[in-house]
C-alpha cells in the first residue's frame, strides 16, 4: 500500500481562510486591521519570490502589507534603524526580514532587534526560550505548519517517537520542542548522527529538515510512519533543467510510510500561511484580545 499524500496546499487555503474570517472580525468588532512588515535585504532571487507571495497572501486575507526592499549593501545600522522605526509603529503588528541575510549582517543581532511581541518568525532568542521552557511564545513558521499537520493526520501525538533530522534554529530545533511539548519522545539527528538508519527506523514520525537532497531513503522508515519533509532543494535533471526535491527520497518513501508531505506541495504553503496566522495571534495579544482558535498551537 502507498502512502497517504499530506497535500499543504488544502491545509494552507483552510487556514488562510480562518486568517481572513478573523480579520474581519477584527475589523468589524474592533476596528483593527493587522499589519505585517516583510523586510528584504538584497537579491536573492529565492527570497524575492518568497516576499512576493507573503506581500500578496498578506493583502489577499485582508491584512496590511508593508514592504521594505533594501540594497545589498545596506548596513547594519541602516537595518537596525529600520527595524526600531517598525517596532514603534503601532500600524505594524508582525516583522519579519527574510533570511539569509547577505554576509556582512550578523543575523543574531538583527532577529533580536526585533520587538518579541512583533517577532511572527518566532526566532527571536526570547521566543526560542518561551518554547523551550513551554511557554506562550511565537512559534516559527515551518514546525507549526508541521504540527498542525501532525496533529491532524496522527490525531494525538502522545507516546509516539519522533526523529527530527536536522538542527537549525528555524526548523529542527523548534520542531523538537513542539513535539516534546506533544508527549513525543524525541530524538534530534543530523547529517553526521552515525546510526541514523536505525533511528529513523524506529520512528512513528520523522521530520526532515537536513538540507541534503533525497539523504532519507524509504528504505529506513518504520512501514506505516508519518514523514515530513521540510526540504527544497534544487537538483539538476540532466536535460539542464532543475527539479525541486525534499530531503526524502519520495519515490521509495512513499512506498513504505503511511503518510508523507511531497516537495513541492506540503510543508512550504504552510510556512507562509503559518506567518499570516501568527500575525493575526501577535495583532490580537498586542490588545489583549482573545485568541481565535487553529491559528496557534
Ligand atoms: N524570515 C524567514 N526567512 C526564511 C523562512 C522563514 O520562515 N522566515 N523560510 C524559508 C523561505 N520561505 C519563507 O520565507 C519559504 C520557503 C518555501 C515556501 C514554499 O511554498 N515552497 C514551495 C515551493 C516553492 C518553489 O518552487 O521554490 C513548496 O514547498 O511547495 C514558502 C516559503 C527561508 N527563509
Ligand atoms: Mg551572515
Amino acid at each position: 500500500m502507498t502512502a497517504q499524500i499530506i497535500d499543504g496546499k488544502n491545509f494552507a487555503v483552510a487556514l488562510r481562510e480562518k486568517v481572513a474570517e478573523h480579520t474581519s472580525y477584527l475589523k468589524e468588532k474592533h476596528n483593527i486591521t493587522p499589519g505585517l512588515a516583510v523586510v528584504l535585504v538584497g537579491e536573492d532571487p529565492a527570497s524575492q519570490v518568497y516576499v512576493r507571495s507573503k506581500g500578496k497572501q498578506t493583502i489577499e486575507a485582508g491584512m496590511n502589507s508593508y514592504e521594505y526592499k533594501l540594497s545589498a549593501d545596506t548596513s547594519e545600522t541602516e537595518l537596525l534603524t529600520l527595524i526600531n522605526q517598525l517596532n514603534a509603529d503601532t500600524n505594524v503588528h508582525g516583522i519579519l526580514v527574510q533570511l539569509p541575510l547577505p554576509e556582512h549582517l550578523d543575523e543574531a543581532l538583527v532577529i533580536n532587534a526585533i520587538d518579541p511581541a512583533k517577532d511572527v518568525d518566532g526566532f527571536h532568542i526570547s521566543n526560542a526560550g518561551l518554547l523551550a521552557t513551554g511557554q506562550k511564545a511565537m512559534v516559527p513558521c515551518t514546525p507549526l505548519g508541521c504540527l498542525m499537520m501532525l496533529r491532524e493526520y496522527c490525531g494525538s501525538l502522545s507516546g509516539l517517537n519522533a526523529v527530527v533530522v536536522g538542527r537549525s534554529n528555524i526548523v529542527g530545533k523548534p520542531m523538537a520542542q513542539l513535539l516534546l511539548k506533544e508527549s513525543c519522545t524525541v530524538t534530534i539527528a543530523h547529517s553526521r548522527t552515525r546510526n541514523l538508519p536505525e533511528l529513523v527506523g524506529g520512528a512513528d514520525i520523522v521530520v526532515a529538515a537536513v538540507g541534503q537532497p533525497l539523504f532519507i531513503k524509504g528504505e529506513w522508515i518504520k512501514p506505516g510512519a508519518t514523514v515530513i519533509d521540510v526540504g527544497i532543494n534544487r537538483i539538476e535533471q540532466g536535460d539542464g533543467m532543475t527539479r525541486l526535491v525534499g530531503d526524502v527520497d519520495f519515490e521509495t518513501a512513499r512506498e513504505v510510510a503511511g503518510a508523507i508531505t511531497p516537495v513541492p506541495g506540503g510543508v512550504g504553503p504552510m510556512t507562509i500561511a503559518c506567518l499570516l496566522a501568527n500575525t493575526v495571534t501577535a495583532c490580537c495579544r498586542s490588545y489583549s484580545l482573545p485568541e481565535p482558535q487553529g491559528l496557534t498551537v
